[in-house]
């Protein structure tokens, strides 16, 4: 048994914040907005600020218990931190940044336990087999975080704790650094707490996800369930829905996805029949009919439910849809709402467009 257990209250500075979430195997997401106390609660897990009460434990491997008086000191804790600056080591190439990581791993007490991940396995997963007599300074930014991930796995740690890996990197740098993410979450097993405000990183990588808010853990549990809750200033955060890809249309590029029986399609790259793929369908990406629409451009179109219908103050009104057992949401204009005369307990159709879905190939 590897899950992280968090069930903590304590403060920091005056600063009050409650947690309480289980996680499993895979990526953790922890989700709040600036000052939600993201950075608080990882320091009560690394072991660098101490909660007032509660339990914190990976597995069998107690950090945390107020009642036994069990404070691990964070070099016990066998947890791999990497920040939002790389922090590696400027004097050092890559390769001694790395191997010294090791060597403290097994410092530490990591060498009597049999090492999961060899140096070559760690270069080769983040490709780093270029850069290994670098120094740090001669890296991109989005290199430098590779190493400091490399370096973090390369201590045989129980838990890696990712604190906005991300954020100091451009658009096309993160898009380059995600798949070595998706990559390390399905291939070391190694659990990942990853912190981050980025609606699209939670999509694209977590297994569970934690929302904070205040300090309070407000919501957590499967990626799917917790998703939609995400408070995303106005404008939804969507929902997740997972598939198979039953065909792949190469002339086009088009794949088609089997969702609980309705096929879906997207245009996408790099896609093989039998991949899994979660696919994120933002609320204002989607339309209503009344009646099955025919000779539309528009290629998916999912027969749902329409279970509820918010105003929202202003113009625009919120639907909520269940299709197939699964919840989706829909932002309409209100006029459109009452032209169509839709209510609660209507039977209708719901169209998304084909390019407009973000997906992730899943293990
Ligand atoms: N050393 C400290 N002493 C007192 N208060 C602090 C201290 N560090 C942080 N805080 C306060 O605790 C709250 C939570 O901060 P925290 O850094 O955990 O938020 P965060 O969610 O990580 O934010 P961000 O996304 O901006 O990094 C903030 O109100 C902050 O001002």
């Amino acid at each position: 048994m590897t899950g992280l257990v968090v069930s903590l209250t304590g403060f920091n500075g005056a600063f009050p914040v409650t947690a309480n979430f289980t996680a499993d195997q895979g990526v953790t997401a922890l989700f709040g907005h600036s000052g939600a106390g993201k950075t608080t609660l990882l320091k009560m897990i690394s072991g660098t600020l101490r909660p007032a009460s509660g339990r914190i434990a990976i597995g069998d491997h107690v950090l945390f218990d107020k009642e036994k008086g069990i404070f691990l000191p964070p070099e016990k804790r066998r947890i791999g931190y990497v920040f939002q600056d790389a922090r590696l080591f400027p004097n050092m190439s890559v390769a001694r940044n790395l191997t010294y990581a090791q060597w403290a791993g097994k410092r530490r007490g990591a060498g009597k336990r049999r090492a999961s991940h060899s140096f070559d396995d760690i270069v080769q997963l983040l490709g780093l087999e270029n850069l290994l007599t670098r120094k740090p300074t001669h890296l991109s930014g989005g290199e430098r975080q590779r190493v400091a991930i490399g370096r973090a796995l390369l201590s045989e740690p129980a838990l890696l704790l990712l604190d906005e890996p991300l954020s100091s990197l451009d658009r096309m740098r993160r898009q380059e650094i995600l798949p070595y993410l998706e990559m390390l979450r399905d291939e070391t097993g190694v659990p990942i707490v990853y912190v981050s405000h980025e609606i699209d990183e939670v999509a694209r990588l977590a297994d569970t996800l934690v929302l904070l808010s205040g300090g309070i853990v407000v919501a957590s549990g499967p990626v799917a369930e917790v998703f939609p809750l995400i408070d995303n200033q106005g404008d939804g955060s969507g929902v997740l829905l997972e598939g198979e890809v039953t065909d792949y249309d190469a002339s086009y590029q088009i794949a088609t996805i089997d969702l609980n029986g309705t096929a879906f399609q997207l245009t996408d790259q790099g896609v093989e029949k039998g991949m899994r793929l979660r696919l994120r369908i933002r609320e204002r990406d989607v339309s209503i009919a009344r009646n099955k629409p025919e000779g539309l451009s528009i290629r998916n179109i999912l027969p749902v439910k329409i279970t509820a219908i918010n105003d929202e103050s202003g113009s625009f009104a919120r639907l909520t849809l269940s299709y197939a057992g699964q919840q989706m949401g829909a932002r309409l204009t209100r006029k459109s709402v009452a032209d169509l005369s839709l209510q609660a307990g209507d039977d209708v159709y719901a169209m998304v467009k084909a390019v407009s879905v973000d997906r992730t190939a899943l293990r």
